[in-house]
């Protein structure tokens, strides 16, 4: 993806500033107001010159300027610079709250454009990436700055130049001839530098993808003493990242304000030559030439700005386009039939389920479900069972609707799966994954999930039901304890006790199991199965465990093999058939006793 950063045709560049603009909207009387703002400081500082030298010409020569006259440029010079100040201040504010507010906008608007993308997005996507664009480059969105420091740059220069006309048209054409070499140096300085930013602007990204896989990946990184492979590889890119910033500031140093300061102390020589052998001649007025060398300086003074915006508006035009890219994703999460309808929605009162020849593809290539078909009804406990990579999981995803389906049909209480509501699935089925993630907040709000609804009596009984009231009230702080990023602080098994009462409080209709109780001792397992069995009571559970002990009583077992169903039937029956689960089996009894 960074890959894109190279080169923009003008079409694409044009369809992204299209895609820009409908976020600029919503603000643009922010940018009106600074752009009238500045306009009156642009006149401002263009005017004032006159003034002093208006003063100098007529009055400063032995004798002529009076206290009222001294008083009365003195007052005028202060008013137009009070006035100045004020339109700066109000052009200032304008400009960046306008700026603040467009960053918010789109930041807040691909935050909830990815929470629309199905699972099969975030499988592609590295988590730093999204990172950066979420952050870095929403910030590169700076378009109303950009468009407003180019139009205001271009402004001042034409009031410039007008008020080096109105002074001396011959000496202001002159100054036109600066005008090619001044164009020539923007474009230079926005091919090199762009080239340089764009490779920072990779490198950063970079650098935002392995922190984020460094940290998430801690506990292996030391387990397998991978520190310092790993610290080098960061040092690297981070030495990389800082290398394209130097240059950068190198670029920046040469070409953008010593170069336009040497063309205008040139320019200046040219004008000083002009006068001076004007004045062999006739009579130059001192003030005039003043007047004319400032308005010489606001002539180039915007041209830095203006070489800058360019080269920050064509990189967020790349910046640009990767949130384009976002929000035009259509990676969406599956959809429900009922998707925007709110009434009359079917709810899930009993709990049956049905696969029926169901088959799936995470890539719409390799199938790992193949022909599904199984019925569990109310109540009952369905479980899979299989090798690693066998396609359990890819059938909890697949009911969950993290991912679509291609073939078949998944119906609960005799009704398509996609007939019900996204809210009524999440309400009604409740998954317990091997690995809880825990949120930075209490016990009792780990449990609620911040749902108002759910009273904190009601997270303490579920919290009991499931066993996980013993270890929560020997806490320092029982239900309160605040909960550390990710739940580190707790044992896997703990987090999974609170994770059950997380579940169970909602009440759910069906139980998703997906190895609930791999990370729990046989020990608390012992302790747990007991709540396990409370949970399942009413419910409709599909389970997949590698312990074969926790699921003998299952309704229900199906047996997985490279995404088919390749035996069916009771523990005792699956005993009889004397197939792949009988030998689990046997090997896994065995393996208990020794
Ligand atoms: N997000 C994914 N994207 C692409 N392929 C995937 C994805 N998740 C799983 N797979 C593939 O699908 C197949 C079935 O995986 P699944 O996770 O369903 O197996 P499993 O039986 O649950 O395995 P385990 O017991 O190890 O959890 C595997 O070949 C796996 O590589």
């Amino acid at each position: 993806m960074e890959n894109r950063d190279e080169k923009m045709s003008v079409s694409e560049s044009w369809q992204v500033f299209k895609f820009i603009f409908k976020f600029l909207l919503p603000f643009k009387r922010y940018f009106i107001w600074a752009f009238v703002f500045s306009v009156i400081t642009t006149a401002l500082a263009s005017i004032m010159p006159f003034v002093l030298s208006a003063f100098m010409d007529s009055y400063l020569t032995p004798m002529r300027a009076t206290d009222q006259i001294i008083f009365y440029f003195a007052g005028l010079y202060l008013a137009l610079a009070i006035i100045n100040s004020i339109a700066f201040f109000f052009k200032w504010n304008y400009l960046q709250n306008g700026s603040i507010f467009v960053n918010q906008y789109i930041r807040k608007k691909v935050y909830a454009k990815i929470h629309t993308l199905g699972m099969r997005y975030f499988d592609q996507k590295p988590t730093g990436w999204l990172i950066t664009r979420i952050t870095n480059d929403t910030d590169l969105f700076d378009f109303w700055q950009m468009l407003f420091n180019a139009l205001t740059s271009v402004l001042s220069i034409i009031i410039a130049f007008i008020a080096l006309f109105l002074i001396d048209h011959q000496i202001a054409l002159v100054m036109l001839i600066f005008l090619p070499i001044l164009l020539l140096s923007v474009m230079l300085y926005q091919r090199v530098s762009t080239r340089v930013y764009r490779a920072m602007l990779a490198k950063r990204s970079e650098l935002n993808t392995k922190l984020n896989e460094y940290i998430s990946g801690m506990r292996i990184i030391q387990q397998f003493r991978q520190e310092s492979r790993l610290g080098k590889e960061f040092e690297e890119t981070n030495d990389e990242y800082y290398g394209f910033r130097r240059r950068v500031i190198q670029i920046n140093g040469i070409l953008l304000s010593p170069l336009v300061n040497f063309l205008m102390a040139i320019s200046i020589i040219v004008v000083l030559v002009m006068y001076s052998d004007r004045s062999m001649h006739t009579v130059v007025a001192a003030g005039l030439v003043y007047a004319f060398i400032s308005n010489v300086q606001i002539y180039f003074n915007p041209i830095s700005g203006l070489m800058d915006s360019l080269s920050n508006f064509s990189n967020g035009l790349v910046a640009s386009s990767r949130i384009k890219s976002i929000m035009e994703e259509t990676e969406f999460s599956p959809k429900q039939a009922t998707d925007g309808s709110v009434n009359n929605l079917p709810t899930i009162t009993q709990g049956k389920i049905e696969f029926r020849d169901v088959s799936f593809s995470y890539d719409g290539e390799h199938q790992v479900l193949k022909h599904i078909s199984f019925v569990v009804n109310p109540g009952e406990t369905v479980a899979f069972v299989g090798h690693t990579g066998s396609g359990k999981s890819s059938i909890i995803n697949v009911f969950m609707r993290f991912y679509e389906f291609s073939e078949g049909q998944v119906l609960i209480d005799n009704r398509d799966i996609r007939s019900y509501s996204k809210e009524e699935l999440r309400e009604k089925l409740g998954l317990v994954l091997q690995d809880s993630f825990m949120f930075v907040a209490s016990v009792t709000d780990n449990i609620k999930m911040m749902k108002p609804v759910i009273t904190d009596k009601a997270a303490k009984e579920a919290a009991k039901f499931v066993q996980a009231d013993r270890f929560i009230q020997q806490l320092e702080n029982g239900y309160d304890t605040r909960v550390i990023e990710g739940g580190a602080a707790f044992s896997a098994g703990e987090r999974q006790l609170i994770n059950f009462a997380r579940t169970i409080v909602r009440n759910p209709k069906i139980l998703l199991l997906d190895e609930a109780t791999a990370n729990i001792d046989t020990e608390t397992e012992a302790l747990i199965q007991a709540g396990l069995t409370n949970m399942r009571q009413n419910r409709t559970t599909m389970a997949i465990a590698h312990r074969l002990s926790t699921i003998k009583d299952a309704n229900q077992i199906l047996v997985l093999d490279k995404g088919e169903i390749i035996e069916r039937g009771n523990h005792d029956e699956l005993l009889e058939q004397n197939g792949y689960y009988a030998d689990m089996y046997r090997i896994q009894t065995l393996q208990n006793e020794l």
